[in-house]
């Protein structure tokens, strides 16, 4: 019978977290501008914004005015801007979030740190490792923040996971294998994943996240690359080299050893559903998590003990946390959980969980030594001088 009421559980958590509660808003809400019209912002800022009673997405500027203001008129974004430098210019906006392509990251980020605005930016950070660096230099200086945004960070269910990793219960780490792949079809032949001079490239979009896990599960940085190889894209060329997927082998230290693999269109019939996994081998045992990146739409975890019958968790909220208390609701999205620990951040409160400047720069820089082990090079650096 438990499994109906999971069933039950399941179905009432994918509702709430399309049809949050609209939360009243505090008078000194934070007023966050969005730039662009990205596919990605109901769901990381608009769909999470509504259930926070210190956040107002008050305005959106698009390269098109006529699509800027269809967005408005379709999320109740009351300020429509016809330029992203309009909407960084106006007084009335304390914070923006950028999920423009990856190879504008930089560009934008800086000019709204020019603006004075924070920034929740978009994965990956930059193109390059420097151009991260730059950026949270700059926002120091500046005394502004900026976020990048691997939400998934913030959800129970990886904390416990790490909590199990961490706590030496299974012994030393040995092995990590992490994934994260879709179908064929997924994306359209002519997204911007497959632009190069976007930075593009599935390493930088989708990669990024094993990769980001695995590097916070250990605490560590990868010593080496012991392997990497890409699977060139369609748009591909060899001015302009971008991987379709690549898997690598790193080398951590305590001799662990880690696999990433990451796919954006991996031919069908082999896989239907995306694959969204990481295991992790210790001494005196194994843990292992099914969806590590959105776990609030679905997910379990499940831990083999040396001599013991395995166990499985689903964490959320109210789960079986033996760390802190985490602020939240079982249908808070991973977007949700940043939203709030970057209103917290930025407000002076301390949020539950922060990933700090010094993880985006060693993460980009992680990305960086695989696409040179893979053959594909570094993305090309933004153009864009202070
Ligand atoms: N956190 C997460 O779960 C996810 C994060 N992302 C990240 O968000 C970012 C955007 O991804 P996604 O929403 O899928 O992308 P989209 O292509 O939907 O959006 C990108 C936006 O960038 C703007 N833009 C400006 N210049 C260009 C250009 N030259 N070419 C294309 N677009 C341009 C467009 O805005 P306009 O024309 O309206 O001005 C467009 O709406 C990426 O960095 C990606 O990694 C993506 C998906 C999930
Ligand atoms: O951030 C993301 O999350 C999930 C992926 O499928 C997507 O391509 C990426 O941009």
């Amino acid at each position: 019978m438990t499994w109906v009421f999971d069933f039950i559980a399941l179905v009432k958590r994918n509702y709430t977290l399309q049809h949050p509660p609209v939360a009243p808003k505090d008078d000194d809400a934070l007023r966050i501008g969005t730039l662009g019209a990205a596919r990605i912002t109901p769901e990381a800022l608009i769909l999470p914004a509504r259930s926070h009673p210190g956040v107002v997405v008050t305005a959106v500027a698009a390269r098109n005015p006529a699509r800027a203001r269809e967005f408005a008129q379709k999320h109740g974004i009351p300020r429509v801007f016809d330029s992203y430098q309009e909407l960084l210019d106006d007084p009335d906006i304390d914070a923006v979030y950028n999920p423009l392509p990856n190879g504008l990251h930089y560009e934008w980020t800086m000019k709204a740190i020019t603006a004075w605005k924070h920034v929740l930016l978009e994965k990956p950070s930059c193109n390059t490792a420097d151009e991260t660096r730059r950026i949270f230099q700059y926002a120091e200086e500046k005394g502004v923040l900026v976020l990048e945004a691997f939400h998934y960070r913030w959800h129970p269910a990886v904390h416990r996971v790490r909590e199990i990793v961490q706590s030496g219960e299974l012994g030393a780490v040995k092995r990590l294998d992490g994934a994260l792949t879709v179908p064929s079809g997924w994306f359209p032949r002519d997204d911007v994943r497959y632009d190069w001079t976007m930075g593009g490239g599935c390493m930088m979009d989708m990669g990024v996240y094993p990769l980001s896990f695995i590097r916070w599960l250990l605490d560590a940085e990868p010593i080496s690359v012991i392997s990497a190889s890409a699977i060139p894209a369609h748009t591909s060329t060899l001015s302009a080299p971008l991987d379709r997927g690549t898997t690598a082998l790193l080398s951590f230290p305590n001799d662990v050893t880690a696999s990433l693999t990451c796919d954006s269109a991996t031919p069908l019939p082999w896989e239907i559903m995306p694959k969204v996994e990481m295991k992790i081998e210790c001494e005196r045992g194994s843990v292992y998590i099914l969806n590590f990146v959105q776990p609030t739409a679905y997910h379990y975890v499940t831990v083999h003990r040396q001599g013991k019958r395995p166990t499985t968790e689903k964490i959320y909220s109210s789960g079986p946390l033996s760390q802190k208390k985490f602020k939240g609701e079982d249908w808070w999205t991973t977007y949700r959980y940043q939203l709030e620990a970057f209103v917290d951040k930025i407000r002076g409160r301390e949020p539950d969980y922060w990933m700090s400047a010094e993880d985006s720069i060693k993460q980009m820089e992680a990305v960086e030594m695989i696409y040179r082990k893979s053959g594909m090079g570094v993305r090309p650096a933004s153009t864009y001088t202070l």
